[in-house]
């Protein structure tokens, strides 16, 4: 690997982290895809038709799932390989003015394009909470965990691709969307728009904001929220400036960062810029600072930077660069101005949202409520807490019941939880065309776990309400076991009351 060093003041330090173009699974095992899994499309290659080999109306497109290598009729010209074959766009690398790191389209690209996929390690969600702690306590100030479905995460700080670095736009011209490869989901960037070589790639986060202190955003989108998470739950209940007639620019409570006070010395201004392969260095001369190894394993190279502020958003950048590069740094002459950010501990939510759909996850709610002034209401679903409950009945019997229809509701969210997972690569590939790209056997599948977790939650808080209810009535009566089973008779008493 070669190495190229600036002792300049002009360049500046990126925290290293491992290049890495697959997904890591260190708490489980990736899942081995099974031949009985496979779908195997009846694409034909014809010499004469692009589309032929697995274009948009092959089977496998359709449902979001890449086709497996071996398996497809299409054998090597099958264009449904994309994301594990690396097919990525021509990428520049930059220093964006306030937002750190970014990345730029280093080709034009179409609409609907597959970019790059977002990589890093499949951590579950309680590790990335304990990482998210652990990061801010280190004062990291860059969000780089992105979830990945309900239970996992993909954590792309330590090790991660290009990916990485993409800033979040409110008005994006981006979008992440999930794909099934190999029998894991990924998660692949594409064009929400045809994008000019030269402009900023952007995405919305749908941060996942849950505490830290708020940052401003700076993707001058004409749309901006203000601020990175402003449009989540959690940050709406912290701070209500979320509001129809709103003037959340001016929420004095909100502490924001004076940018003099990140400045760092400017003897530490030095790059070690992650490299991988097909990527070269240019100077701002366009002058080639080399290639370098593609398997390096700490991507760290010490390159010489020249920051810009870019001023407008989209940024529309010369290219200085030779033409043909696959993948390069692009340097910019200009001041030095670090970036302006803030500690928050987030995750980037990829495609949480299901916008219009009626289908969505059973933890997912589209009703949040507002008082008739547009304002959020403070709505926390409340659960009922059953072991509380059981601590106060005095009938084992009764707790048994709570807790056998406790199970049996949790078994019904969590079956429709896994049924989401399955279909939410067809809804949200498909948002705008609403929810008929789902096949119907699966929709009747996930209408039927609805029904089942309604009744489920039914059963439970009828359970809740007839133990209590008919206890409280007898409460001053002396405690006597039911002796029927029935509204009436079944009676389970509590100890003190409720
Ligand atoms: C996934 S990283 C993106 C790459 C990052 N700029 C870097 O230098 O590595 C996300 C972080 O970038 C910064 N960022 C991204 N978009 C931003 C925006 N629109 N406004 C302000 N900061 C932004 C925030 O610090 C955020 O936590």
């Amino acid at each position: 690997m070669s190495m190229l060093h600036s002792e300049g003041p002009q360049s500046e330090y990126l925290p290293p982290y491992k290049h890495i173009q697959r997904n890591e699974f260190s708490y489980r095992k990736h899942t081995k895809q099974k031949r009985e899994d496979i779908v195997i499309c009846d694409c034909q290659f014809n010499a004469n038709d692009q589309e032929s080999a697995c274009g948009e109306h092959c089977l496998n497109v359709l449902t979001s799932t890449e086709c497996t290598p071996g398996f497809c009729p299409c054998g090597d010209y099958c264009m449904n390989q994309r994301i594990q074959k690396c097919h990525y766009a021509k990428l520049i690398f930059c220093k964006t003015e306030g937002r750190g790191w970014g990345l730029l389209a280093g080709e034009d690209i179409k609409a609907g394009q597959f970019i790059i996929e977002y990589c890093g390690e499949v951590i579950s969600w309680k590790e990335a909470k304990r990482r998210s702690q652990i990061y801010e306590a280190e004062g990291l100030k860059d969000a780089y965990i992105i979830s990945l479905n309900a239970h996992e995460s993909i954590d792309a700080t330590r090790k991660g691709s290009l990916a990485r670095f993409i800033n979040h736009s409110c008005g994006p011209n981006c979008e992440t969307r999930k794909w099934n490869v190999l029998g894991e989901i990924s998660v692949g960037i594409f064009a929400k728009q045809d994008i000019p070589a030269g402009t900023e790639l952007s995405y919305d986060y749908n941060f996942e904001w849950y505490g830290g202190t708020k940052v401003r955003c700076l993707c001058g989108a004409s749309c901006c929220s203000g601020f990175l998470g402003a449009k989540s739950r959690g940050f709406q209940e912290a701070t209500y400036v979320w509001e129809d007639d709103d003037d959340r620019y001016s929420v004095e409570k909100i502490p924001l960062y004076d940018s003099t006070d990140d400045e760092l010395d400017s003897n530490f201004h030095k790059a070690i810029v992650p490299l991988n392969e097909g990527i070269t260095a240019v100077t701002e001369n366009g002058e080639s600072l080399g290639s370098f190894d593609t398997d390096s394993e700490m991507l760290s190279q010490v390159l010489p930077i020249n920051v810009e502020p870019l001023s407008s958003m989209p940024m529309e950048m010369e290219r200085k660069s030779e033409e043909n590069e696959p993948n390069y740094f692009y340097t910019q002459n200009a001041q030095q101005n670090l970036a302006q950010k803030g500690r928050m501990v987030s995750r980037i939510r990829s495609n949480s949202l299901c916008h219009n759909y009626q289908i969505q996850s059973s933890s997912v709610s589209n009703n949040t409520p507002h008082y008739p002034n547009g304002k959020l209401k403070n709505h926390v679903k409340r659960q009922a807490n059953v072991k509380l409950i059981c601590a106060r009945l005095a009938s084992k019997e009764a707790c048994h019941e709570l807790i056998s229809c406790e199970e049996t509701k949790n078994k019904a969210a969590s079956r429709l939880d896994h049924l989401y997972e399955q279909i939410r690569p067809a809804i949200e590939e498909r948002k705008r065309d609403s929810q008929d790209s789902v096949p119907t056997s699966a929709a009747e599948k996930w209408i039927e776990a609805t029904c089942d977790k309604i009744k489920a939650e039914f059963d439970l808080h009828s359970a809740i309400i007839k133990n209590i209810a008919c206890a409280a009535r007898r409460a001053p009566a002396p405690a006597s076991p039911p002796s029927e089973v029935g509204f009436e008779n079944s009676a389970k008493y509590l100890e003190n009351g409720l």
